[in-house]
């Protein structure tokens, strides 16, 4: 998968060169650019942000740049291989967006190529959205119900997201199963030794060596802690 970044804050991305998302780069699984938006914005100044038009507090990020970084990356994609969508898909993180779900995750790691457009300040000229809304997909995406200061944390989240959902990016595909939302439920509670810790043991049924019993006995545990701590996840 390629995904390709624009952002005024390319350090953030470093992040990205660590740990599996790391491993998954330097293995070619996915294939990450990140571009400074700053280097498409052709004053002296290189100005990236303008009054909001009508008033208002705060500065609005102006098109051009956005357009002259957009168009060069899509200009750059390639054709995707049989069966994965042909249009690079761009990411648009923002309040106002779609929740990020563990399904939107899956759904877009079947996509060959992402875009994730960063703003900052108090966002992006709507025009942006609307004309590459008109040209190819678009789509405003949202990690939750609380606000950032620009788009690059919740990129970064998204990016990690997916990229871990790639054939061959975590080691053993079986940990990508029984995880929180996986299912639709919240995972069970997990151990390790010792088998006792301050004076608390390990569940019994966890060193039985039943596995029925064990199977049985995390479900359960998932399902009392969704009950608890997301019954809204239990709704049909
Ligand atoms: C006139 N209006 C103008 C907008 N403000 C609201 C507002 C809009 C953006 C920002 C900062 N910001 C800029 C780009 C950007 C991208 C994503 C996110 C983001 N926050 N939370 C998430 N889950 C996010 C995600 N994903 C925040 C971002 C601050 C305040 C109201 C008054």
């Amino acid at each position: 998968m390629r995904i390709d970044v624009v952002t005024i804050f390319p350090g953030y991305f470093d992040a990205l060169e660590l740990s599996l998302m790391g491993k998954a780069r330097d293995r070619g699984l996915i294939d990450l650019r990140v571009h400074d938006l700053r280097e498409s914005a052709n004053d002296k100044h290189r100005t990236v942000d303008d009054t909001p038009t009508g008033g208002g507090a705060g500065m609005v990020m102006k098109p051009e740049p956005w357009a002259q970084a957009l168009d060069g990356i899509l200009a750059d994609s390639v054709g995707a291989e049989p069966g994965e969508s042909d249009e690079p898909l761009i990411i648009f993180p923002s309040p106002a967006g779609e929740v990020f779900t563990q399904a939107m995750a899956r759904e877009l790691a079947s996509e060959a190529h992402l875009v994730f457009g960063c703003g900052r300040y108090e966002g992006i000229d709507q025009r942006v959205f609307d004309e590459y809304g008109e040209r190819g997909r678009v789509r405003l995406v949202s990690i939750g119900d609380y606000v950032l200061n620009g788009g690059e944390v919740a990129s970064i989240a998204m990016i990690e997201a997916i990229g871990r959902l790639l054939p061959g990016v975590v080691g053993n595909p079986d940990s990508l199963v029984e995880e929180s939302h996986e299912d639709g439920l919240l995972e069970y509670p997990s151990y390790t030794k010792p088998a006792e810790w301050r004076g608390r043991r390990v569940p019994d049924v966890l060193l039985s060596g039943n596995h029925a019993a064990i199977n049985a006995w995390r479900h359960e545990q998932s399902l009392e802690r969704t009950r608890r701590v997301r019954p809204d996840l239990l709704d049909d």
